[in-house]
């Protein structure tokens, strides 16, 4: 799966991250210079090559190869009950603003033939965070992907993440949560849907 943010892909190797911090600084130096900031200041001589390398790093999702490689395994125990992870956090940027988003991912599957090794979940959340990003497309991506590659019964996402462009600029509404959510299959059902709501509300016992 390509990240669909890609620009098509040119005929050339991809660069290397070194190559592309030296490509990137000198835009991050002409927004200094447009601002008026005094870039000999000495907090400020590494900066752009900083920036570079923090962009490099926020947007890795972009990067070529940067899919998980998502281990399956047989359902022996056909367990047909739901698997949920709660509480996953998450930092992504928001591709109206590219400041970021963030908060916690509650995501459920109801094996068929297949689990997933457990750590893969938060690998694919990552994946798709890493990148320009909005929180809608985010939650339906990975419903996606888990639906995609693990063939469950069912599929459910619930995204809670505070925006920065909505808390520090704009419209300064510091605190509100945004809640968005993805459902496939048996999760359609109501009474599976209040399943995972009672999974999500039990308190932390830890
Ligand atoms: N649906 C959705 N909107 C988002 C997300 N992140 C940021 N936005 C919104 O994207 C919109 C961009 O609106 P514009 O009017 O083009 O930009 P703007 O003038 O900076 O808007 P304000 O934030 O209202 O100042 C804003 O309403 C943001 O709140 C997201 O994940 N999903
Ligand atoms: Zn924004």
């Amino acid at each position: 799966m390509r990240p669909e943010l890609l620009r098509k892909s040119k005929a050339s190797a991809p660069a290397s991250e070194e190559e592309l911090i030296k490509r990137l600084a000198p835009h991050v130096e002409a927004i200094l210079d447009q601002l008026g900031v005094d870039r000999s200041d000495p907090n400020l001589q590494d900066t752009p090559r900083r920036v570079a390398a923090m962009f490099l790093e926020m947007f890795h999702g972009l990067k070529e190869g940067a899919e998980p490689s998502v281990t399956v395994f047989p359902n022996e125990e056909r367990y047909s009950a739901m698997v949920m992870e709660r509480d996953i956090p998450f930092y992504s940027m928001c591709a109206h603003h590219l400041v970021p988003f963030y908060g916690h991912a509650h995501i459920a599957y109801i094996p068929g033939k297949h689990i997933v090794g457990l750590s893969k979940i938060p690998r694919i959340l990552e994946f798709y965070a890493k990148r320009p990003q909005i929180q809608e497309r985010l939650t339906e991506q990975v419903a996606d992907y888990l639906w995609q590659r693990l063939e469950p019964l069912g599929v459910m996402v619930v995204i809670e993440a505070r925006h920065l462009c909505m808390e520090m600029r704009g419209v300064k509404k510091p605190g509100t949560l945004t809640v968005t959510s993805a459902i496939r299959g048996a999760f359609e059902n109501a009474k599976v849907r209040e399943e995972f709501l009672g999974f999500l509300n039990r308190s932390q016992k830890w």
